[in-house]
């Protein structure tokens, strides 16, 4: 069975006295478990900070962005090897904002995915369809289409640590969910294309989230269903006590 993984990705929320309150909120409430992991995503400044106060427990770390390159002349940029060398485990790439705000391609998110493998640092690589997309029928040849193009090159080894969030633009900070079944639906387009483009055996490893406007009320419906393996959460993830709730409901249900 996949282990599940609740990810919550703050985006640019909280200032450091915050942070810290929440890490030490949420290892006190969360335990080691077989089925389900937790991972921050918190602003970059507060990686380290992070680390150490996750550092004797089971909650990893992930940053929300990263360069491809290992350094060089790229103001304001930061490396796979930095992150790595900070204990780094996770890296969001290619979230919708990204591309939207920051020029981010399939074909850099490509370069990203490689680079992050190169570096150990595990990929989460987010993909999903614009409202016009969705209307136009058009939904699963667009994920299907992010996702051969962000793993050209990627081993089969590699593909199967990696985590994939489906995460509808329409959905992302608007209050509107897929339905549990609409997300399964394109989860397992999402399964079946990694099995076309590698084999039944990495299908059955990669792990594939669910992102937009997941909620504690909402995330026992979602997890419920078979090619659901866990959520990338934004807005609710900033509250610890709704972060905990969304964790301890990866426990349930198997
Ligand atoms: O973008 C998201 C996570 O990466 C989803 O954000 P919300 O949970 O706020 O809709």
């Amino acid at each position: 069975m996949r282990k599940r993984i609740i990810a919550g990705n703050w985006k640019m929320f909280k200032l450091s006295g915050e942070a810290a309150d929440f890490a030490e909120h949420i290892k006190e409430q969360l335990t080691a478990s077989d089925q389900v992991e937790a991972v921050i995503c918190p602003p970059a400044l507060y990686l380290n900070d992070l680390l150490q106060r996750f550092e004797t427990t089971a909650i990893k770390v992930g940053a929300q962005t990263m360069h491809d390159t290992d350094e060089g002349a790229f103001t304001g940029e930061i490396s796979p090897a930095m992150l790595k060398d900070l204990g780094v485990q996770y890296v969001i790439l290619g979230h919708s904002e990204r591309r939207q705000y920051f020029n981010e391609t399939d074909d850099t998110v490509n370069k990203k995915v490689l680079a992050a493998f190169n570096h150990h640092l595990v990929p989460i690589v987010c993909v999903g369809e614009s409202l016009e997309q969705r209307e136009a029928l058009e939904t699963v040849s667009i994920v299907s289409a992010q996702v051969e193009k962000a793993f050209q090159g990627v081993t089969a080894e590699q593909a199967k640590q990696a985590v994939i969030a489906y995460e509808p633009i329409w959905a992302i900070g608007t209050g509107k969910t897929a339905t549990a079944d609409d997300a399964n639906e394109v989860c397992a387009a999402i399964r079946h294309k990694v099995e076309t483009l590698y084999s039944t055996d990495v299908a059955n490893a990669i792990r594939i989230q669910y992102g937009g406007s997941v909620k504690p009320e909402n995330i026992t419906e979602l997890l419920s269903k078979d090619n659901i393996d866990g959520a990338l959460v934004g807005g609710a993830s900033l509250d610890p006590a709704a972060f905990v709730q969304l964790v301890e409901a990866g426990t349930h249900g198997e």
